[in-house]
């Protein structure tokens, strides 16, 4: 039991001396309340006033704040009460409704009625006097008429606001707002402020229950710390208000139960006395006079027996009636209590629940505060090492500035430097190609000196209509690389590479291919020999590279016209300094014949020489050399040609203002066809066309084998192809052989042997080139050796002749004349057989008997003293005088019967198989004369010895002048070669 309900007991004990809740007497407070009888009599009349408007009630007149307490305690009086001032004005519910909820309802209806009010709190423990008061303005309004029933019944029923109407449904009714409910659901620190407020106090327990469920459902969703510490107060704290309720209930209860019996012990004593008092009545009565008062006291003992028995009905009614409510409230506090109990226990589980849920997330707060701590200590170490490792960069960061700064200074300064250095590098650069172009004319310049022949080789296009189209040629390089595959085999040994000077595709033009050759050909002014010949398989183009397919196309011009039209131009723009004379032989040896194409002769020893002025010349020459060139078909090529061409360019050139003198010749080759007989098919005179084109190609590869094994013996002389070559090949020229390739994969086996062929060539080294050229004075000591040589020849004759006379006493001298056998071809302007004999000045060839140093000799004389024909008569290059100057002489003593002693010999020996072209006449000499003519040349020839030797002692005095002249290095070989001429 709670102290609350002791101290009632107490009181209760204690009868109207029953001291209050705060100290007042319990059952004096009403009196001491009441001041005088006025307040006395308004208490007696609002409890008559109680009594008339619920009967039921029966209290006492002088009933205490007590009786009075008790009896409103549970809220129903009220509610009653008002209904019976405006029926049906409340809404009542059940017995078991709380008190509080009755009370509050008339609470709010006073308030509506603009009445004054209590507080409940005043009804339950604290002071009367509002609810008296409370009362009498009730009860004043209504009896003094200040309150229509009607209007007051019409007005609405005095019942809760809606909410808390909802709640009168379910039996509660709610101290708080739902509104407030829900706000408690969102914020617990707000029922915390409630609980402190003490709030919750009014709050119904259903409403508590409700706020107890919502909050539950929250923590468990939420699982917060600091919820669960809320929720453990608020429930604490409404497991208070609940256990105060009850206990508060239970106290009423008893209190009710005790003010119940207190009333039946009152009704008890009043029956007793009311029974003495009838008693008393029926002994007067007895007594007679007073019959009267007996028969009243009679009736009023019937009408209080009546009374009485009424009053015991109710009575009865009154105690089965609160008995009924007391077991009822007695079972409903049962159940409200296990239903509590129930809910206390879940509460206290759910309670351990969340403490237990609580010491866990307390756990898992101190973990995860450790592991933070940790995390802390981590990131503070961490920042710690940054904010170093930052100071550092920092400090690194200044170093670096200055660095930076530093090396930008430094490289100002190179920046500077290297400027000032970089333009002297420009400097150098713009130099640079002149060095590039410099030292590629020296590497010329050595390959030169070496005297290397140059290769160059030309791949032939594949010709319209040739079916055709595999080629045997892999590779073109640019630096004359060159790659050929066989196309019948497979693997490693199916590829051979060739290296050249160059190599052209088949794309290559004319004028590229003579672009890389015009140098060569220019070296022709500066006095040198240059040697061009194409070698390859028939077919493969060499024709085209020398001669052109047309003369017809300047652009399909080979290198024959290129170069001569070069020269002519070269020469033209030169004449203010140099005076060029230009000739042209065109010969072909066909079945080792010579045939000069220029000529109508056939097999000539000498080829007529014809001066050219212009490119027109050269054309017109060139298309008779061409038509008179042999040709022969054959299965490999229709046209192709069946002999070497040997187009021959002679200049000679005289400084105007040093009067020295420069010579060149060019030999411009086309050789036949280079194929296997086999392949030829061919038989009868084709078979030994082919066979002597091979032997003369064999001869051709021997005089380069020789030459390229340096042996002391080239085999020249082995056909005359190397013969007219000799010159080009053995001596001092410059000589560029081009290798014509025909790409066809037929061909793969004359390819390679034709590219082998080329690289054997391409090998040998002839010696630096020299050039032709004599001042004024070697021309002037050449000339003398020249005379000097004519007199000893003269001196030899006539020595000769004497011999003869002596010999043969009397025997005629012989007649030599050299007689042409050739057919008469093309002719040159209608010249006649005979004049073009005469104009026959010189001989390229036709030493086919004289022996390697008579060769030699012949070949130095023909340098030293060269003579040509010319067509139009005009002077060329004769050295003692021109060739039309010296057949007009010849035919002048022929004429005159001249002293054959007096007939200059200007060409040399000829071949002695044939005849001779000059005659010699004699005169037979008397006898008498003879012994006279013997002394006579007896003493000449002693004076032509003594000459001869004067002569020889002249010639060494001159080659020792010559050997120490600036100019000896051009010239030496020609003197020194010069000496065996002259024969003692
Ligand atoms: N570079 C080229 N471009 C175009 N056609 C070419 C070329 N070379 C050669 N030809 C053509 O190939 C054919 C044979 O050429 P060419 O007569 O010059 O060969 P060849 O070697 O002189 O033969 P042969 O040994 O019989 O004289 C000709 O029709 C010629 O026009």
């Amino acid at each position: 039991m709670s102290s609350i309900g002791l101290e009632m007991n107490n009181r209760i004990k204690g009868g109207s001396s029953m001291i209050g809740v705060y100290g007042r007497p319990y059952g004096s407070s009403s009196i001491l309340s009441f001041d005088g009888s006025e307040s006395r009599q308004s208490h007696q009349s609002l409890v008559e006033w109680l009594n008339e408007t619920l009967p039921y009630l029966n209290l006492p007149w002088e009933a205490s704040e007590e009786e009075l307490r008790a009896c409103l305690m549970d809220g129903t009086v009220f509610c009653n009460l008002l209904n019976q001032l405006s029926p049906g004005s409340m809404k009542m519910g059940n017995t078991f409704e709380l008190a509080s909820i009755n009370i509050e309802r008339f609470l709010t209806a006073m308030d509506e009625m603009a009445l004054p009010r209590f507080e409940v709190s005043d009804l339950e423990q604290g002071d009367m006097i509002p609810v008296l008061q409370s009362l009498k303005a009730l009860k004043a309004s209504f009896s003094d008429a200040g309150y229509d029933k009607n209007t007051l019944s019409s007005m609405r029923r005095w019942s809760l606001p809606e909410d808390q109407s909802k709640g009168l449904d379910g039996n509660f009714n709610d101290g708080l707002q739902s509104k407030e409910v829900s706000e408690i659901n969102t914020s617990h620190a707000k029922i915390l402020d409630l609980l402190k407020s003490n709030t919750l106090q009014n709050t119904s327990t259903r409403s508590l229950f409700d706020m107890l469920d919502k909050l539950f459902d929250e923590s468990v969703s939420k699982m917060n710390v600091d919820v669960s510490h809320d929720f453990a107060s608020i429930l604490r704290g409404i497991v208070q208000v609940v256990e105060q309720r009850i206990s508060n209930q239970a106290e009423n209860l008893k209190n009710q139960n005790i003010l119940f019996r207190v009333r039946e012990e009152k009704y008890r004593s009043r029956i007793n006395v009311l029974e003495n008092l009838a008693s008393g009545t029926t002994d007067e009565n007895e007594l007679g006079s007073e019959e009267q008062d007996v028969l009243q006291l009679k009736r009023k003992k019937e009408r209080s027996d009546a009374e009485l028995s009424k009053l015991k009905q109710e009575l009865q009614v009154l105690k089965e009636t609160h008995e009924k409510q007391f077991l009822e409230l007695e079972l409903y506090a049962q159940e409200t209590k296990t239903v509590l109990e129930k809910q206390l226990e879940e509460s206290e589980l759910r309670v351990v629940d969340s403490t237990n849920k609580v010491k866990e997330l307390e756990k898992l707060c101190e973990i995860k505060t450790k592991i933070w701590e940790k995390k802390e200590q981590t990131y503070k170490s961490f920042i710690h090492n940054q904010s170093e490792a930052l100071q550092e960069l920092k400090a690194t960061s200044m170093s670096l500035k200055h660095e930076v700064l530093k090396t930008g200074e430094n490289y100002f300064q190179d920046l500077n430097y290297y400027g000032l250095k970089l333009r002297g590098v420009v400097h150098a650069a713009k130099n640079y190609q002149v060095v590039v172009e410099e030292n590629r004319r020296l590497y010329n310049e050595v390959q030169e000196l070496k005297g290397n022949i140059r290769v160059y080789c030309r791949i032939r296009p594949f010709l319209k209509g040739q079916n055709k189209k595999e080629t045997s040629i892999e590779y073109t390089g640019e630096n004359g690389e060159l790659v050929v595959a066989n196309p019948l085999k497979q693997g490693k040994d199916t590829h051979r590479f060739f290296k050249f000077n160059k190599v052209f595709g088949p794309s290559s033009t004319q004028e590229e291919v003579f672009l890389d050759t015009q140098p060569l050909i220019r070296s022709l002014l500066d006095g040198y020999n240059v040697c061009i010949f194409a070698y390859g398989q028939t077919g493969s183009g060499k024709t085209y590279t020398m001669s052109g397919p047309s003369i017809n196309s300047e652009e399909h011009w080979g290198v024959n016209y290129r170069a001569l039209n070069d020269l002519f131009h070269l020469t033209q723009s030169s004449q203010d300094t140099v005076m060029y004379e230009v000739g042209v032989q065109m010969v072909e040896i066909y079945n080792e014949q010579v045939r000069d194409l220029l000529s109508d002769d056939g097999p000539i020893p000498d080829a007529s020489m014809h001066c050219v002025r212009s490119t027109d010349d050269v054309l017109e020459l060139m298309n008779i050399g061409l038509m008179n060139r042999a040709v022969g078909a054959t299965a490999l090529n229709e046209k192709s040609s069946r002999s070497h061409s040997v187009l021959s360019v002679h200049v000679r050139g005289v400084d105007v203002k040093t009067d020295s003198e420069l010579r060149g010749s060019l030999h411009l080759v086309d050789l036949a066809g280079s194929e296997r007989i086999d392949r030829s098919e061919v038989t009868g005179d084709r078979l030994k066309e082919a066979q002597h084109i091979n032997k003369s190609l064999s001869a051709l590869g021997d005089v380069i084998f020789a030459l390229a094994h340096k042996n002391p013996h080239v085999p020249y002389r082995n056909s005359k192809l190397t013969q007219v070559l000799q010159n080009s090949l053995g001596g001092q020229a410059k000589t560029l052989m081009f290798v014509q390739i025909n790409p066809d994969e037929d061909s793969y086996a004359e390819t390679v042997s034709t590219l082998k062929f080329a690289e054997r060539v391409s090998g040998v080294e002839l010696g630096a080139a020299r050039s032709y050229k004599e001042g004024r004075d070697v021309r002037q000591l050449m000339e003398q050796v020249s005379n000097l040589k004519d007199m000893i020849a003269k001196k030899d004759e006539e020595l000769q002749k004497f011999q003869n006379i002596n010999g043969t006493k009397r025997s005629g001298l012989n007649n030599l004349r050299f007689e042409s056998t050739s057919p008469r071809r093309h002719s040159l302007g209608g010249a006649s057989p005979n004049s073009s004999r005469q104009r026959q000045g010189s001989r390229l060839l036709g030493r086919t008997t004289s022996d390697s140093a008579d060769e030699r000799i012949q070949q130095n004389e023909s340098r030293l003293s060269p003579k040509f024909s010319e067509t139009d008569g005009s002077n060329l290059f004769s050295e003692t005088s021109s060739p039309l100057e010296m057949c007009e002489q010849s035919e002048q003593n022929e004429k005159a019967n001249v002293e054959p002693s007096k007939v200059l010999k200007h060409t040399l020996k000829a071949d002695q198989t044939r005849p001779s072209r000059l005659s010699i006449s004699t005169s037979s000499s008397k006898a008498l004369t003879d012994k006279w003519f013997f002394n006579f040349r007896k003493t000449s020839y002693q004076k032509a010895m003594k000459n001869i030797i004067a002569v020889n002692l002249k010639i060494q005095e001159l080659q020792v002048v010559l050997l120490t002249s600036p100019v000896h290095k051009n010239i030496p070989w020609t003197v020194s070669e010069a000496r065996p001429v002259v024969r003692l």
